[in-house]
Order: structure tokens, then C-alpha cells, then sequence
């Protein structure tokens, strides 16, 4: 059988299945998928538009916050029957990273499903499959009356693959995030092969640095003294042999993934005029990922060293620099984790909880004090965010609807804590 190849929907109605066997959930995520939400232009407007249609589906208030110029923040909320009681927030990006379009099997805006029921589209893994297992759980939960107890707001944010800053970084701060009461948060995490669920808790902290090595500029046909190069050098030396330690360490003792490791990597390299110009200055980036275990002052005062010993005047200047190590509680003692583990355990699912290897905007909520779980229900699948041919098997993005109808009510009902009315 040949793959369903259907193009991108028109006028937004986007069923992809013309012989009408494929469940509207799945046709629904696919029509997401379609949305061109991709940096550095992402369509907001059209996934906007998307979003109105649901909350008018679901019957629920959308509110819309536009924290920054074209940046909305997009709100729809389930009232619970005891509004005062904090909330729960099922938090989801709109945004998708850019493809390299020619090392995809098919067109990453189709929404192409394979003869296995693997959906290809940038977005498959990370998130939109969550955005839509969110909206359809609840539209189950919904239409059989349920009631529950807390509050959920489903929010939906752009920019999270560029950083946050004109998203979650700045609804944190915004009134209308206070109002909503929060007590407790679901935010994306990542596909495990195996049979198990990875489950975040906290994650590294991003710190993205420039090192300036300034030098002696001269001609290229002598041995100038006090170059940039030789600087350059001998930063990079040390960061490069950091990053080999560090690597040695994975997979021994209790450094068992990549979130229990610092790992470094030098992801740019700028300077240079002419091929006889010894250069004024050369500078190089690293993106360093730094566990919330790590003394982050002993940490920079290491970097400082370095930059000191690599020779004169060479400083350093951070493009990231995120300091919060706050983690959320996996002790039963912790009320919404226990509800969340409890509610797993039900479902016959194996939890393997991890710190998460990069940044999401789950640090947000974990910075003001909030608990956040990074979950994304996605087993037996290929760890493909970010990269070519991303895709979700209909049957597991299928399966995570039902684990989310299992979950919400569960996290919804928790009992009221010391100070809740
Ligand atoms: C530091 S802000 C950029 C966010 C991005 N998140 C992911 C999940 O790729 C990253 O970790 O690079
Ligand atoms: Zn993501
Ligand atoms: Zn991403």
C-alpha cells in the first residue's frame, strides 16, 4: 500500500483519510502538523486560528495574551468545581524548529502517514502530538460529563525553540500568569525506545558564552608574538578536554545520562580578515548544558581560570546564562507527583525519571517556584526531535490520549493542600 501522500489541507478542514478509517484524532493531529509554525517565520496567526476553533469545539474560554509584539499566549481554560483551589496548567509551545527539507522521506509540512501509521512532520515528537493528545483527552473527559475539582488551563506559547524570551520567559512575569493560580504543571519531555516513560523533573541549565581572545595583528609571513590564535588555542583546549572528562563520565557510577553530565560544545568559531593578517581578534562559542548538581559559581570561576590562563585580556560574555536549579519533588511526599506516578502506576506504565538533557519551558515554571513535570507519553519510539524524518506511530500518539484522560482527572483531584481554600 502506498502512503496516504495527501497535501496540506485547504480551507482548514484537513481530514486525511479517504476511505474514513482513521480515527478524527489522528486526522486532527495531522492537520496541526500542517500548520507552518516554523521559525525563523512561524505562521502563529494560522495556529491561532486552530486553537479558537478548538476552544470553541471543547466549549471553553480562550484568552489571548500577547506578551511581546506578534507573540501571543494563548489560554483556554476548564473551570473546576472549586475554582479557588490552585490549578493545573497542561502547557504546550506552538512552535516547531526549521528542516532540512531534502534529507526528509516526504514533505515535513504534509503530515505524511506510512503504510506502519508513522505521521512525518516537523512537530510529530516535539510537541504537537501533545498539544492534540491534551485537546482530545479533554474533549473525552468533556463529553462525558466529568467534573472535576481543579481548574486546567491548557497553555499555548510561541517561541519556545528560540529561547523563551518573547514566550514563557515573559508570561511568568505577566499579571494574567499570577491569575491563574498555578499549582502544579505538565510540559513536554522526549520519546524513550523501550517499553518505559521518561519522566523529567528538572533540567540543565543552558549557558551559551562567546570568549574573545584579542592578539597582536601583523603580517602572515612572521611569528607575531601574543596572537589571537595561540589564545584561541588554549581556550578551546580547555573547554575540549572539560568535554572529554566530562564524557568519560557518562555511564559510570551515578552518572547514568546525559542530564547527570555537564557536556560542552563548540558551536562557533568567528574572526580573521585576510589569509596574510594575523588577526586582531578571534572568538569562539560553546553551548554548555550544566546539571542543577553543579556549583554554578565553583563552575564559573573555572571558566574565569581558563580564559585567565589562555593569556592576556581574553574575556567572555554570555548569550544564555540560565541559574535556576530548582527540581520538582519525585517523592511520594509531594502531592501532584504522587497523583502523576499513582495514576501511571493504573496504566501499567514503567517511569524512568531523568534530568532533562536541554531546555524547555518547564524551567520557567520550576524558576518561580512551581512544580513542573516534563512528560511527553511517547514509548517504543526513536528519540527524533530536531531531526530529519521526525515522526509519531498513530497507535502511541493514539495511546497517549488515553494516558492523558487518565492523568488530568488525577492531577485535577488532588486534594487541597495546607493554605488552599
Ligand atoms: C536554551 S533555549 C533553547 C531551547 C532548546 N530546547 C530544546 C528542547 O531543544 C535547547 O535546549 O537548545
Ligand atoms: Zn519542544
Ligand atoms: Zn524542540
Amino acid at each position: 500500500m502506498l502512503p496516504d501522500k495527501d497535501g496540506p489541507s485547504q480551507g482548514g478542514g484537513g481530514t486525511a483519510d479517504p476511505g474514513g478509517s482513521e480515527d478524527p484524532a489522528v486526522s486532527l493531529f495531522r492537520e496541526y502538523l500542517r500548520l507552518r509554525t516554523v521559525h525563523p517565520e512561524p505562521d502563529y496567526g494560522a495556529a491561532l486560528r486552530f486553537l479558537d476553533r478548538m476552544a470553541l469545539e471543547l466549549k471553553l474560554p480562550a484568552k489571548k495574551v500577547e506578551v511581546c509584539p506578534g507573540r501571543v499566549v494563548l489560554i483556554m481554560t476548564w473551570l473546576g468545581s472549586k475554582p479557588s483551589l490552585k490549578s493545573i496548567v497542561l502547557n504546550s509551545h506552538v512552535d516547531v524548529v526549521p528542516v532540512y527539507q531534502e534529507h526528509w522521506k516526504y514533505d515535513a509540512f504534509a503530515a505524511v502517514k506510512d503504510d506502519e501509521g508513522n505521521i512525518y512532520g516537523r512537530g510529530a515528537q516535539d510537541m504537537k502530538c501533545v498539544t492534540i493528545q491534551y485537546i482530545e483527552a479533554v474533549r473525552r473527559l468533556r463529553a462525558r460529563g466529568t467534573t472535576l475539582p481543579r481548574t486546567v488551563h491548557f497553555l499555548f506559547v510561541p517561541d519556545e525553540e528560540v529561547g523563551g524570551h518573547a514566550g514563557m520567559e515573559m508570561f511568568v512575569k505577566h499579571p494574567e500568569f499570577t491569575k491563574l493560580n498555578i499549582g502544579f504543571a505538565l510540559d513536554e519531555g522526549l520519546a524513550n525506545p523501550g517499553e518505559s516513560y521518561t519522566v523529567f523533573y528538572g533540567e540543565r541549565n543552558p549557558w551559551w558564552i562567546t570568549v574573545k581572545c584579542p592578539g597582536d595583528p601583523g603580517h602572515g609571513s612572521r611569528f607575531v608574538e601574543n596572537t589571537a590564535a595561540e589564545k584561541l588555542r588554549r581556550v578551546i583546549n580547555a573547554f575540549l578536554d572539560f568535554r572529554e572528562s566530562e564524557r568519560k563520565r557518562l555511564n559510570t557510577g551515578e552518572c547514568f545520562t546525559l542530564g547527570d553530565v555537564t557536556t560542552v560544545n563548540m558551536t562557533k568559531v568567528n574572526g580573521g580578515v585576510a589569509y596574510n593578517v594575523v588577526p586582531a581578534h578571534m572568538d569562539v562559542s560553546f553551548d554548555m548544558r550544566i546539571p542543577p548538581t553543579v556549583d554554578l559559581q565553583d563552575f564559573e570561576e573555572r571558566i574565569k581560570r581558563w580564559c585567565r590562563e589562555a593569556g592576556e585580556d581574553v574575556t567572555y560574555q554570555f548569550a544564555q546564562k540560565h541559574m535556576d536549579q530548582e527540581v520538582t519533588s519525585t517523592a511520594d511526599s509531594n502531592p501532584w507527583w504522587s497523583a502523576f506516578s499513582t495514576a501511571c502506576r493504573t496504566m501499567n506504565m514503567n517511569l524512568k525519571t531523568e534530568i532533562f538533557p536541554a531546555a524547555t519551558d518547564s524551567r520557567f515554571f520550576r524558576a518561580v517556584g512551581l512544580p513542573a513535570i516534563g512528560f511527553s507519553p511517547m514509548n517504543n519510539t526513536p528519540i527524533l526531535l530536531h531531526d530529519h524524518n521526525e515522526f509519531l506511530n498513530e497507535r502511541v500518539f493514539l495511546r497517549g490520549i488515553d494516558v492523558y484522560e487518565c492523568l488530568v482527572p488525577a492531577l485535577a483531584s488532588v486534594a487541597p493542600g495546607p493554605g488552599e481554600a
